[in-house]
């Protein structure tokens, strides 16, 4: 008698169809809607997590949700109702975008590699696209998650999620994973380029504050590398900018918990310096690919009140990369650098001139929203 096999039956061989490379780009995910029972649903995943929160379950469960799942919801739906898009969550919209750009960068469909994106928590899922990888005949898969700097919170749980799906399968692809890409030449340049274009429309500011998301300290003491990470993608981009290193500073937001997290806190930093006399501030999020909720309600809205009030008279929110040409053609060679090794039959390599046209095809064509 047959008994139910724990990995996924898989089609019948097919000769002679071409094998394909997949990349999946990978972010954080995002609630459905901007309401409570769906900032509650997301949140559950998300912060169950033990990579996320290092509390033991037996501790941390019973406070999830008996007391974050019930208060915090609500206060988050309102932040995230201040900056929904009419197409949806705007780290869901540039996610979506990034991908289908990346596709047309890479070759359009038919081409030997097939980009797709997916959510750490939430849709579209990490296992749900890997089975469309394969489905669509990707024998090899490159994970990207839009994690510059490594950290066990985010770039692991990506990995997990993947390893978790791969239990399931019987004929695995090859995997490989961008493990992290914080000082990738083309993705400092992208970022120079992001603030030079604010420096053109906005002047330049007496100062740049680099605010990365923050982490328990207890990370760093464990030996995650992200904080060196954050560290040294500022110093290449301030080096790469040509500014002092009295012009810059770098500040961790979105502390979460009663732990210490990793200091200096941006909140207390956009106080520092209105107090030190700077009037006019300009705030980058080099660590965030996409903007999103902790961009663009932390940053550009709540920020901007605290540095006012202390004293501040401008400030700039620099957008974050989203769908900059520049970050486009980063991620290119960060996914280039990773495929080499494998068969991989890329769209002619398109000159200058044609890329603004293909961008822009990419967008008419495919992007949600
Ligand atoms: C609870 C601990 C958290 C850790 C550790 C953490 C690390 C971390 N997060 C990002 C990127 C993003 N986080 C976002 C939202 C968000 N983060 C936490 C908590 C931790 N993050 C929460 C509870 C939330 C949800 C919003 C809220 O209720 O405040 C987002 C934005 C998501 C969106 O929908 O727009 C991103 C992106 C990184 C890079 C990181 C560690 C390096
Ligand atoms: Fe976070
Ligand atoms: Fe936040």
């Amino acid at each position: 008698m047959a008994f139910a096999s724990p990995f996924a039956p898989e089609p019948p061989h097919r000769h002679g169809v071409p094998e394909r490379t997949g990349v999946l780009v990978v972010n954080l995910g995002t609630p459905e809607s901007p309401t409570a029972p769906a900032v509650r649903h997301y949140l559950a995943e998300f912060l169950a997590d033990a990579r996320v929160v290092e509390i033991p379950r037996l501790l941390w469960l019973p406070i999830l949700h008996g007391i974050i799942l019930r208060t915090r919801p609500a206060k988050s739906a309102a932040k995230y109702a201040s900056i929904w898009l009419p197409e949806g969550s705007p780290l869901a919209v540039w996610t979506a975008r990034q991908a289908t750009l990346l596709q047309g960068y890479l070759g359009e469909r038919g081409s030997s590699v097939v980009v797709r994106h997916a959510m750490r928590y939430g849709q579209p899922s990490v296992a749900h696209e890997l089975d469309e990888l394969k489905r669509a005949g990707c024998t090899r898969i490159l994970v990207l998650p839009m994690y510059p700097q490594y950290s066990g919170t985010t770039t692991a749980s990506v990995m997990d999620a993947v390893h978790a799906w791969a239990l399931t399968q019987r004929n695995l692809p090859e995997l490989r994973y961008v493990k992290q890409h914080h000082d990738e030449p083309a993705y400092i340049d992208a970022l120079a380029e992001r603030v030079q274009d604010t420096w053109q429309r906005e002047g330049r500011g007496e100062h740049l504050l680099l605010s990365f998301h923050g982490v328990p300290q207890r990370t760093l003491e464990l030996g995650d590398p992200y904080h060196c990470q954050c560290l040294k993608t500022a110093r290449l981009l301030r080096e790469r900018l040509g500014l002092a290193p009295e012009q810059m500073s770098v500040s961790f937001q979105s502390r979460f918990g009663r732990a210490k997290w990793l200091e200096p806190s941006t909140d207390a930093t956009l106080k520092a310096l209105a107090k030190k006399g700077v009037k006019h501030l300009q705030v980058f999020c080099p660590g965030f690919p996409a903007d999103c909720l902790e961009t663009l309600e932390e940053i550009a809205l709540e920020g901007r009140q605290v540095f006012l009030a202390e004293g501040g008279q401008r400030y700039d929110h620099i957008p974050c990369l989203n769908d900059h040409p520049a970050w486009i053609r980063a991620m290119v060679a960060v996914v280039q650098r990773h495929l080499q090794g494998w068969p991989v039959t890329l769209a002619d390599q398109p000159r200058a001139a044609d890329l603004e046209a293909q961008r822009q095809r990419a967008l008419a064509g495919g992007a949600k929203g």
